[in-house]
């Protein structure tokens, strides 16, 4: 079937691409889109399909946006996951004999886009050789990239921590078990790319060998690399020289987070719209610029293990806390201060526009300012930051003494540069200016000649410059005037002299136009030039804002800074949740933690709502901000370095990822103590309560057991409702009860949210419900159950297999003293009870099943009365 030669063009072009990237094709101010690209992409933007004229193919479908707006069009279809080849015109129209040479000029994909946001957006290369995994995460946008192997899970890991929008896997690789998954909770693609051949990673950093990097040769690490470079080549088809030198994921001296830990610890912000949780990372941060924020978040989700490293951060915070000025000075240099990182990213992909170049210059201004105000004679962070920094001031100043003050947004159309910046081009616009006023001079000259009052004279880009004339005066045009166009209203004109007027002054606006454009051109390539200078001049500042806005929340909040010590144990003094205070102001009650190597383990008991939670991981929030070099909410805190936190807390989201809760407990749990240093943390919340009571008890003793038998006993904060793991601490002196303090009123309880140096004396579920609002019916019989319960046969004895009971079964004698639950009738109420999963139900449905109960609970007390 034949097609029109544009058509062809077209065709030819798309062949070339994977079935589903899209498009866009460049036809004259629009980018298009044709055949079944544009269906899809109508339908992604909301915008109207229309039809072009194909040849034999009849009217295809079409639709475009127009080219100033691609970048919101682009912004939203990668939103939606698609990948998007721009196709531009890379000749001159004007040149062009026949059809205008059209090229792909690069591939815009949701990985390696550069938005204009301040989350990190990373692209990850997944490489398998054997159990191992390689890794390679490059945030084009921030100019950042890492690498790293590991078995499976290690790279679960980062990859759910990273969230990278895009993943590369090699075209015939099988995927890992868990990528759907990841794919599914963090709206990331999966892209098949070819195996990488050559060494495009190698050839970005122009090193010899992978070792000077920092990797191994033939390592999958490499590989990962080699995939992430070679497709950053094939689709930015740009420099990309701001990327900084790769860093490696697990870098010694940091303390390595898993996944969970992150999620149970809230870290960093989760869910959405209502219900998103405030975080770790919300409370934190006071940074007030975008590279500031994710540095932040980079220093909190990888905590430092270094002593002298954390002391040097703390020192400089200490400084900056102390002097307030100071620190006003420096927040207010950074106000306002556009993102470098991602200026610099447009530079080197070939994107900055005018605009971009000249809100670079006042980034590096601000950031020169707010550098220039650390005291160089203060602590020593402050020396070896700005110690090897060039001077980038004369180069922004430069840039803004030669940009006009408010630049174009594209370099396309001139009115850059400043007069006086370039003589040619000053001559240039004279010959235009003087081209106007003798226009102007021309118009006045030619109604005074044909006495038509109305005259003007006008430009559009098709007939150039014209004299407009009305209708009712088209009598009185001299015969030199030769017609051009007929309008409704009058006629349009050109005459021999305004022609050759015409030629020069178009000729001075193009040339004008080119010459500004190479000049743009050549400071992009000077900045390209300086780029990783620069890159690592915008880590020095984004670390000032960090280092600032950390002492910023110390005032602010009244945080304390930590003493960090070399021993192992941990004595915090009023210590508070950051989060939980942050929403509870002065109501939260603050409470002490001393953890030592001779009593490292503390069973925590109380309540359900009593604070158990908020306690334990109070604790591990504030070790995290000691290490990360931040003061801790406390009234003092003294931290022996902790190597590794872990959590084992009931997370409700577990069942998102169709795993049971029990298995993932029991999963994590594994990895617990198998993993666990003397130098841990271990936070274990409530272990076993997702299997039935005996076998859930017996796991968690087992597990307590364990570790207090340990030489290197992990620092462990082990909350539980079984009370009968309370006489642990007589069999071992290194086991701690403690309690969440409640207070009996007549109506019933009190939380204190203090916690004590003793074990709960009763768990007050019941009391808890009631509180919560369960029917007084239901409370009253689940007060029988309980009694009951507690002297039925089969329990105590149970029971006293296990250990002598603490306290004799109070036997009421208003109620019914031995319910026999498996006479019939409870029996099915017991067996449907049972076979209830509440954690699989919406809130909705477990308050059906709850009434349900209630309703079952009623017709039982009906039917024992009527016995
Ligand atoms: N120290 C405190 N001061 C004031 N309020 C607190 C404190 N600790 C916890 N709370 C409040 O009590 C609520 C319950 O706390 P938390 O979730 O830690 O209890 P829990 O004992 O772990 O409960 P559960 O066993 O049901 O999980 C929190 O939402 C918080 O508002």
């Amino acid at each position: 079937m034949s097609l029109t030669p544009m058509m062809r063009q077209y065709r030819e072009i798309k062949s070339k691409l994977d079935g589903d990237t899209l498009l866009m094709f460049r036809l004259g101010d629009f980018y298009e889109l044709f055949f079944e690209d544009a269906v899809m992409a109508s339908q992604a933007l909301d915008i109207t399909l229309t039809g072009r004229d194909a040849g034999e193919a009849g009217r295809v479908p079409m639709c475009g946006v127009p080219h100033h707006a691609l970048d919101g069009y682009l912004e939203r279809l990668i939103e939606q996951g698609f990948r998007v080849a721009i196709c531009d015109q890379v000749e001159d129209p004007k040149a062009a004999k026949g059809l205008v040479r059209r090229e792909i000029v690069r591939i815009v994909t949701p990985g390696t886009a550069v938005a204009e946001e301040s989350d990190a957006r990373y692209l990850a290369a997944l490489a398998f050789q054997g159990d191992e995994v390689g890794l390679a995460l490059v945030d084009v946008g921030a100019g950042d990239v890492w690498f790293g192997a590991g078995s499976d899970e290690d790279v679960r890991d980062h990859v759910a921590r990273f969230r990278p929008r895009e993943i590369l896997l090699e075209g015939a690789q099988a995927s890992p078990d868990w990528l759907e998954e990841t794919v599914k909770r963090h709206g990331a693609i999966v892209t098949r790319v070819p195996s990488p051949s050559g060494d495009a990673f190698l050839a970005h950093y122009n090193a010899t060998s992978p070792e000077a990097l920092g990797l191994r040769m033939g390592s999958a690490a490499l590989s990962a690399c080699n995939m992430a470079f070679q497709y950053l080549r094939d689709t930015q088809m740009a420099s990309l020289c701001h990327l900084a030198p790769p860093r490696p994921l697990l870098e010694p001296g940091r303390m390595w987070l898993s996944e969970r830990t992150v999620e149970h610890l809230e870290l960093v912000p989760m869910g959405s719209g209502r219900d998103r949780r405030a975080s770790l990372y919300d409370v934190i941060r006071e940074t007030v610029t975008a590279a500031g924020s994710r540095l932040l978040r980079t220093w909190m989700l990888r905590p430092l293990t270094d002593r002298r490293a954390i002391e040097e951060r703390l020192d400089a915070v200490t400084a900056l806390a102390d002097d307030s000025l100071l620190r006003a000075e420096i927040r207010e240099a950074l106000k306002g201060m556009h993102d470098l990182s991602r200026l610099l990213a447009k530079c080197s992909i070939g994107r900055a526009t005018p605009r971009d170049l000249l809100a670079l210059a006042h980034a590096i201004e601000k950031g020169e300012a707010a550098v220039a105000l650390l005291p160089l004679e203060g602590p020593a962070l402050f020396s070896r930051l700005t110690r090897d920094l060039p001077d980038f001031r004369p180069l922004a100043e430069h840039i803004a003494r030669e940009l006009v003050d408010d630049p174009p947004a594209t370099a396309t159309e001139g009115g850059i540069f400043r007069d006086g910046v370039d003589a040619e081009i000053d001559r240039l616009r004279s010959l235009q200016s003087e081209g106007r006023s003798w226009l102007r001079d021309f118009e006045a000259r030619e109604r005074e000649r044909t006495g038509i009052k109305s005259l003007k004279i006008g430009y559009n880009k098709v007939f150039g410059y014209y004299i407009e004339v009305s209708k009712a005066n088209l009598s009185l045009v001299p015969a030199d005037y030769e017609r051009k166009q007929t309008l409704a209203s009058g006629e349009r004109f050109t005459h021999p002299e305004l022609k050759a007027r015409e030629a020069d002054m178009l000729t001075a606006a193009e040339r004008v136009v080119e010459l500004e454009r190479a000049r743009f051109e050549s400071w992009i390539h000077r900045v390209r030039e300086q780029a990783s200078e620069l890159q690592q001049f915008a880590e020095v500042v984004s670390t000032v804002d960090v280092l600032a806005g950390l002492a910023e929340l110390a005032v602010k909040r009244g945080y304390v800074r930590p003493e960090v010590t070399d021993e192992i144990g941990m004595e915090i003094r009023e210590g508070r949740h950051p989060v939980v205070e942050a929403s509870l102001g002065a109501e939260f009650v603050p409470n002490d933690l001393v953890l030592t190597p001779d009593a490292p383990i503390v069973l925590l008991t109380g309540p359900n709502m009593g604070g158990k939670s908020t306690y334990m991981r109070q604790a591990a929030l504030i070790a995290i901000l000691a290490q990360m070099g931040s003061y801790v909410p406390a009234r003092s805190a003294r931290i022996g370095l902790v190597d590794r936190v872990f959590t084992r807390i009931g997370a409700s989201d577990d069942l998102s990822r169709g795993q049971s809760t029990f298995m993932v407990e029991m999963t994590e749990l594994a990895e617990i103590l198998r993993e666990a240093s003397g130098r841990s943390l271990v936070l274990l919340d409530e272990i076993g309560r997702g299997t039935s009571t005996y076998d859930g008890l017996s796991i968690a003793e087992a597990v307590l057991e364990d570790l207090a038998e340990r030489r290197h006993r992990p620092l462990t904060l082990f909350a539980t409702h079984y009370h009968e793991l309370i006489s642990f601490s007589e069999r071992f002196s290194c086991v701690r009860n403690q309690s969440m303090a409640v207070e009996e009123t007549d109506t019933g309880i009190r939380f204190l949210h203090t916690v004590v140096m003793r074990p709960s004396d009763r768990s007050y579920g019941i009391q808890v419900a009631r509180l919560a609002g369960l029917p007084d019916r239901v409370i009253r019989r689940a007060m029988e159950f309980l009694s009951a319960r507690e002297v039925t046969p089969e329990v105590a004895a149970a029971r006293d297999d296990r250990r002598e009971r603490r306290r004799e079964p109070q036997v009421r004698e208003d109620g019914p003293v031995a319910l026999d639950l498996f006479a019939a009738p409870y029996r099915d109420l017991v067996d449907w009870l049972a076979a209830q999963d509440v954690m699989r139900m919406t809130p909705l449905e477990a308050m059906q099943v709850l009434h349900e109960a209630a309703e079952k609970a009623r017709d039982l007390v009906g039917w024992a009365k009527s016995r």
